[in-house]
């Protein structure tokens, strides 16, 4: 182990309003040697989950689209995102949590899926870190529509496409959210749709 470089950490409860925000001062040691006194608001909705469904025989993915607020109120015109099927791992492990998503968003019941990565979605801001799957999907795993709890006012559509499709809207900046991107990506770079 190296010297401890964080010291004096002290939390302020800003917000619990929905998640939590907090006011979090500590003193760092830079690289110099010299300690600073900093603070942060970190902002904590525990971690979370996502993942890419794909059909290697149809060579197709599924994303889904909905209204994210924090976007429309920075550039995103009419605040609509198309991303992976995610969710926030309240008290599941990840892959209980990504199984459970796939089926309240999209309709499909996986049995399997496979985690990839794992990694803090906007570590200056937020605790969270994100469990990133993929996931085969095939015709016969439909079981429902999908769209969302009723009871979280979600209303979210299945957007079943070609990966060339997804591909298309990745770089014609149609997917604007980092983490479909990772995992489209990610699906390139492992070859596989091919
Ligand atoms: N009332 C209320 N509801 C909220 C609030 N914030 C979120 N919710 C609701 O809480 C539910 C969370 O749904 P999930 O499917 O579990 O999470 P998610 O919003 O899809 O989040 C996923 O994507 C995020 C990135 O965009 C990730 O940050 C997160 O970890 C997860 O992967 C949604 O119905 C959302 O509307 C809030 O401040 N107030
Ligand atoms: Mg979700």
């Amino acid at each position: 182990m190296g010297v401890e470089k964080v010291k004096n950490i002290e939390s302020t409860l800003l917000s619990d309003n929905y998640y939590i925000l907090n006011k979090v001062t500590f003193d760092y040691m830079m690289k110099s040697g010299v300690w600073v006194n900093q603070m942060r608001e970190v902002y904590d909705r525990g971690d979370g989950a996502g993942i890419l469904l794909y059909n290697r025989e149809k060579k197709t993915v599924i994303l889904t689209k909905q209204f994210r607020m924090p976007t429309y109120l920075n550039d995103n015109k009419d605040g609509m995102l198309v991303e992976i099927a995610a969710g926030m791992l309240d008290k599941d492990n990840p892959e209980a949590c990504i199984i459970r998503e796939t089926g309240e968003e999209t309709g499909y019941c996986l049995k399997k899926v496979k985690k990839i990565y794992e990694a803090y979605s906007s570590p200056g801001v937020m605790t969270e870190k994100m469990h990133f799957f993929i996931g085969e999907y095939t015709d016969a795993m439909k079981v429902g529509e999908g769209g969302g709890l009723d009871s979280e006012a979600e209303d979210i559509e299945v957007l079943e496409m070609p990966f060339e499709k997804a591909i298309d809207m990745l770089n014609n900046g149609e997917i604007v959210d980092t983490r479909t991107i990772v995992l489209l990506q990610y699906a390139i770079i492992h070859k596989l749709l091919d």
